[in-house]
């Protein structure tokens, strides 16, 4: 039969706000349409008065026939109080925009073949307008298989837990999962009677509702967490696609002035593995103390760097996570000297750089991250072993994974202040680049590189349960 719009199925998807949300879910959108001929809507919940400018980019990169995309009408925020976080707003932009939401699967529903909806974390009370319209509500996990299996079993930690999990005497053993210490675990999870814990738990009551969690990760590189997902009765959920790594592919179609492709240009002209490059995803911010830190101990190692600046922040760690761009001329926050004096050895861009292009450029050697989930599987894929320097969200649970289950990052120490000093960065880095507990590292992730091209292959695991996705969507009837 042929197919027109009455017939392609057609799949809606609701990312939350932020960079690391709206990526993953565009490469899905890209697969659905490149390889088995969907149709995508993307409702984009927006926060404050315009969508960013990289939102727009990536957006555009999306193929036009059989894409389209709305921002829904802007949530503002300016009446809560400063102190509130960000998750607790990422989740109430979506639900303010539960009613757009329903408006505009009434006017899809009469002239579309609606088979699924597809939401991430923050986005489950969406659930109720995929079941209004006869549509089938799916999750889209963009982490660590690790974070879902704690998300799912937080109900029951919830009850049995009366402490602060950071009290917690012992490590917490999750199904499937490494034991993890309650610091560790993800940030609204720190504060038991804040607003971003309830809703949390509130999410992870509400994934059940789900008929299917499509996983950015792959078989062989979790299978102990992925196996208890599909055999756990305890943690009660519906079927999970391993679909990963599923990666942000060229260029995000906008470069900064001082940025962008000269930084391709710089890096080549650099030697083979040489260069550390240190970024922390789309908002990550540091402290001015450790700012300076991070310079002088970047300049100390010696070694080449380029990195991804942004200006610091004494509040919060994520500073830039909705607007990705620093307020104030990053380079300026450096200390005294420093560009000047380093301006042979490292590269400096503010707030952005084409990340993937970056990290596939043979002259990258090693990854100082914030352990962003799409930074790590673009790192695996492309070889480069890593420093783990969590920053916010779930990112100190997945460098927990990094440095002693996966053994592909070394991790700095912090002093009592919670600092890490320019000389313990000096060491951390040389030792990543040309010391044997790096070259252990790079041996590593060159196995777990291999292993996401055979998962990724036609016979390969991702490969399968994406099929099996897709024939379930196909087969959807009202
Ligand atoms: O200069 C930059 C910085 C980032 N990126 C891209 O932006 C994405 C960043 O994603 P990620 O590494 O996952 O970090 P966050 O943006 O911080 O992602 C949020 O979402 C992730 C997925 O849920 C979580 O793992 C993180 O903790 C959370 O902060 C990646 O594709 C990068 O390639 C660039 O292209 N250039």
């Amino acid at each position: 039969m042929e197919e027109n719009k009455y017939t392609t199925p057609h799949v809606v998807m609701v990312p939350s706000p932020g960079m690391g949300h709206l990526i993953p879910l565009v490469q899905l959108a890209k697969l659905f349409v490149h390889h088995h001929n969907f149709t995508i809507t993307f409702l984009i919940p927006t926060i404050g008065s315009s969508p960013p400018k990289p939102q727009i980019s990536i957006l555009q990169t999306l193929p036009p026939q059989s894409t389209t995309y709305f921002f829904l009408p802007p949530i503002s925020f300016d009446y809560l109080p400063p102190e509130t976080k960000a998750e607790t707003k990422i989740t109430l932009a979506v639900t303010r925009s539960i009613s757009s939401i329903r408006d505009f699967f009434e006017s899809l529903a009469e002239n579309a073949n609606l088979v699924a909806l597809v939401v991430d974390i923050f986005g489950t009370d969406a659930f109720d307008v995929a079941h209004q319209f006869n549509v089938s509500p799916y999750l889209y996990w963009p982490s660590m298989t690790m974070g879902l299996i704690l998300l799912l079993y937080m109900p029951k930690l919830d009850s049995l837990v009366s402490s602060e999990y950071t009290d917690l005497a012992e490590p917490v053993k999750l199904p499937g999962c490494t034991p993890i210490c309650g610091r560790d675990f993800p940030e609204p999870f720190q504060d038991r009677k804040d607003e971003a814990y309830k809703l949390f738990l509130h999410h992870g009551k509400r994934v059940g509702l789900a008929e299917g969690i499509i996983v950015n990760s792959f078989v062989e590189l979790e299978l102990d967490p992925i196996k208890a997902l599909q055999d756990d009765i305890e943690l009660c959920r519906p079927p999970v696609y391993p679909i990963g790594p599923l990666l942000q592919t060229g260029s995000c179609g906008w470069a900064e002035p001082a940025g962008g492709l000269e930084c391709l240009r710089w890096l080549d002209d650099q030697p083979t593995g040489s260069v550390l490059f240190v970024s922390f995803g789309s908002g990550g911010t540091l402290s001015s103390e450790q700012l300076t830190e991070l310079a002088l101990g970047l300049e100390m190692s010696g070694t080449k760097f380029l990195w991804v600046v942004r200006s610091p922040d004494n509040k919060a760690s994520n500073a830039s996570f909705f607007s990705v761009h620093s307020q104030t001329d990053p380079l300026g926050c450096l200390p005294y000297g420093f560009v000047e004096r380093t301006k042979r050895q490292g590269l400096l861009v503010p707030s952005w750089a084409p990340q993937t292009e970056v990290l596939g450029h043979g002259s990258v050697g090693g990854f100082l991250s914030h352990c962003g989930w799409n930074s790590i599987l673009e790192s695996i894929v492309n070889g480069v072993p890593l420093i783990a320097w969590p920053l916010y969200a779930e990112q100190k649970m997945n460098a927990v994974v990094l440095s002693e289950v996966l053994k592909v990052a070394l991790r700095p120490k912090a002093d009592e202040n919670g600092i890490v000093g320019r000389e313990e960065i000096a060491r951390v880095v040389k030792e990543l680049m040309e010391g044997e507990e790096g070259f252990r590292v790079r041996d590593q992730m060159n196995a777990w590189k291999e292993a996401a091209m055979k998962a990724k292959s036609e016979e390969g695991s991702s490969t399968k349960s994406l099929s099996e996705l897709v024939t379930k969507w196909k087969k959807h009837k009202k």
